[in-house]
């Protein structure tokens, strides 16, 4: 991955995070809960791609994660490429009272390693955790799914906020201990601060949509 500085100090890093998974499992309300605590009872599918940026704090780092959005319907997606471009880190969403939602996380998870780095940071989301009635799918389910492809895994709502906040942070952590490894296991950069990469100025990640994570570490250019 390569980095580059900007002379703009409001943050430390930027984060592109990608929402995938079928056609109305909630990626569209996460984003709304997560970013301005907002739910839509009845949301429209998404017409191309949106994205939102909100601000985090990881460990005293002002952290922007800019999370992307599209349909989980081809016929509304755009580019598929340009959509994963770039993205190191992944919320791959499937609904929890609907079981064919949960079959088709096979596909996006190929689909995402087709367009982006192996190691792109990614969680597995059992969304509308609040239709309790109503599950198809259990949490153990979800739990052996995620351990078995390397994935974090949570269940959230977006209706009643369970676990939506925890799970970008999950995914933005990760992605900010991964790079904090690499800038201190790099001996040029022995005992420094991240941020203090690029001589001091912000870094942000990708810089170039041609990021790739390595496991263990996180950037190569
Ligand atoms: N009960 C419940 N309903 C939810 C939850 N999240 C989303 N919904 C509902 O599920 C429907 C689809 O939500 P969206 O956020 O539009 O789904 P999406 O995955 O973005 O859909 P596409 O844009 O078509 O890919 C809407 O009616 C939402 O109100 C949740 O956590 N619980």
């Amino acid at each position: 991955m390569a980095f580059y500085s900007e002379d703009d100090k409001s943050e430390d890093y930027l984060f592109k995070i990608v929402l995938i998974g079928d056609s109305a499992v909630g990626k569209s309300n996460l984003l709304a809960r997560f970013a301005r605590d907002e739910f839509y009872p009845n949301s429209k599918s998404t017409i191309g791609v949106e994205f939102q940026t909100q601000k985090m704090d990881i460990n005293g780092k002002e952290i922007k994660a800019q999370i992307w959005d599209t349909a989980g319907q081809e016929r509304f997606r755009a580019v598929t490429s340009a959509y994963y471009r770039g993205a190191v880190g992944a919320l791959l969403v499937y609904d929890i009272s609907r079981r064919q939602t949960f079959h088709s996380i096979g596909r996006w998870l190929n689909e995402l390693h087709t367009h982006s780095d192996m190691n792109v940071v990614t969680i597995l989301v059992g969304n509308k955790s609040d239709l309790k009635d109503l599950r198809e799918v259990s949490t153990a389910e979800g739990k052996a799914l995620a351990e078995a492809q390397g994935l974090f895994f949570m269940e959230t709502s977006a209706l009643d906020s369970s676990n939506v906040a925890a799970a970008f942070e999950t995914v933005v952590k990760e992605i900010y201990n991964i790079l904090s490894r690499k800038v201190m296991s790099s001996q040029e950069l022995n005992k420094q601060d991240p941020a203090s990469l690029s001589n001091g100025k912000k870094v942000v990640i990708p810089s170039d949509g041609q990021g790739e994570f390595k496991k263990g570490g996180c950037c190569s250019s």
